[in-house]
């Protein structure tokens, strides 16, 4: 299922809220500690600890909920983490609210006093961590300032109506904030991401039009550009790891009597047959085949000896003479099918060989292989071409 640009960046700022988790932990495991420490003095010691022991038992089910969302977020499943995220946090304001309301003795201002700057603080913190998303915010800010600004109000006195106005301002103050800052956020995510999906794009374009630049029109295989570029690092390849590397070059036999006879578009059909076969005959890791020129083939076999290279050729020979495509211009008139013969070179241990010498070894076997009689593989070592190795 595709998804939209704005389903992809709420997935992503998903991913960014649920990052915050060791921040979080962190804040309210230190803020639990200022809590206690503040109350100490006039609150029973086991009743603070209590309240501890649940705020560290929350912190360890909000870690706990990141490495789930971790394992199984997808955007498929955003809303859900995010409901789940803002359930954690509601319940984390809550045992603030709780500790402020059941904590704080209103007849000592300073206490009333000081648990309106810690709102303020914990609210801008909370703001900050998760500007991300307003529902994430509000799923803590409200019911970490609206139960206890409320109960100030009705039960406090004076202090009270003070601390509720100016809990009020200072939320409208920062809601305001909060709906540009997350504007801005939302904004910033749609657009990486729309740029990343374009890097994405382009990469994926670049790789087509590669593609295309090496392969051959009309059967698909390599062209003989790319064949060049990759026969060189191969020969380079098997001089540093003395491993064998052979080079087979096939053409199909009488095919211009072939063009004559059924046309041009068949005779390229004919290609795309004996390319198709090749294909599937060379499907070793490193095989590379290649439409050489016209309506001869090369096919480079790293790592394999001649004798293998030879059994791999005769397979190739025998596979076309055996598909049966009818040729009635054949000159080889027992069979009067399509044939191909097929020339194979190797390169030589400890002798250094540019790939235009394996390249010329192999036509020179090809041609033979014609002289002979067609349909047929001839083996040709590149002897004497090159330069010594071995010393
Ligand atoms: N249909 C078609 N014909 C092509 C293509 N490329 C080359 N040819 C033809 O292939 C023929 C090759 O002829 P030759 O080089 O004389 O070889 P041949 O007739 O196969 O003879 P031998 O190789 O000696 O058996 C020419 O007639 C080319 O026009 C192609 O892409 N499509």
């Amino acid at each position: 299922m595709q998804l939209s640009v704005a389903e992809q960046s709420n997935h992503e700022i998903t991913g960014l809220l649920y990052g915050q988790s060791n921040r979080v932990a962190i804040s309210h495991l230190l803020t639990a500690v200022i809590i206690i420490v503040w109350y100490a003095k006039i609150i029973p010691l086991e009743h603070l600890l209590i309240w501890g022991a649940a705020v560290v038992f929350f912190v360890a089910a909000r870690l706990a909920l990141h490495r789930v969302f971790k394992r199984y977020n997808n955007s498929e499943n955003n809303r859900l983490w995010m409901h789940a995220l803002a359930g954690m946090t509601s319940l984390m304001a809550c045992l603030y609210s709780f500790a402020f309301i059941y904590f704080t003795p209103l007849s000592e201002q300073q206490y009333v006093f000081s648990v309106g700057m810690a709102i303020i603080a914990l609210s801008a913190v909370s703001t900050l961590l998760y500007s991300a998303s307003v529902y994430i915010v509000l799923s803590f800010f409200i019911p970490i300032t609206v139960p206890t600004t409320l109960y100030f109000l009705l039960a406090a006195g004076d202090i009270g109506t003070i601390f509720a106005v100016m809990l009020f301002f200072y939320s409208a103050i920062v809601l305001s904030l909060l709906k540009k800052v997350n504007e801005i956020f939302k904004k910033s995510v749609s657009l990486n991401f729309q740029y990343s999906q374009e890097i994405e794009k382009r990469k994926l374009i670049e790789k087509q039009l590669q593609d295309i630049s090496r392969r051959d029109g009309l059967t698909g295989l390599f062209n003989r550009r790319y064949f060049d570029e990759v026969l060189d690092v191969e020969i380079g390849r098997a001089h540093r790891n003395h491993s064998p590397l052979c080079l087979v070059m096939f053409d199909i036999d009488y095919f211009k009597e072939y063009n004559d006879y059924y046309g041009h578009v068949a005779g390229d059909n004919c290609i795309i047959s004996i390319a198709e076969i090749v294909e599937q005959l060379a499907n070793r890791k490193g095989d590379l085949c290649a439409r050489y020129r016209g309506e001869e083939f090369a096919i480079i076999l790293p790592n394999i000896d001649i004798t293998g290279a030879l059994a791999f050729a005769n397979k190739i020979q025998q596979h076309v003479q055996d598909k049966r495509l009818p040729h009635k211009a054949s000159k080889l008139t027992t069979l009067q099918s399509v044939t191909v013969s097929v020339g194979v070179t190797n390169l030589v241990p400890f002798k250094k060989v540019k790939a235009k010498e394996l390249i010329r070894a192999a036509d020179e076997a090809l041609y033979i292989a014609k002289r002979e009689g067609r349909n047929r593989v001839h083996h040709k070592e590149n002897n004497g071409l090159g330069h010594d190795l071995s010393n």
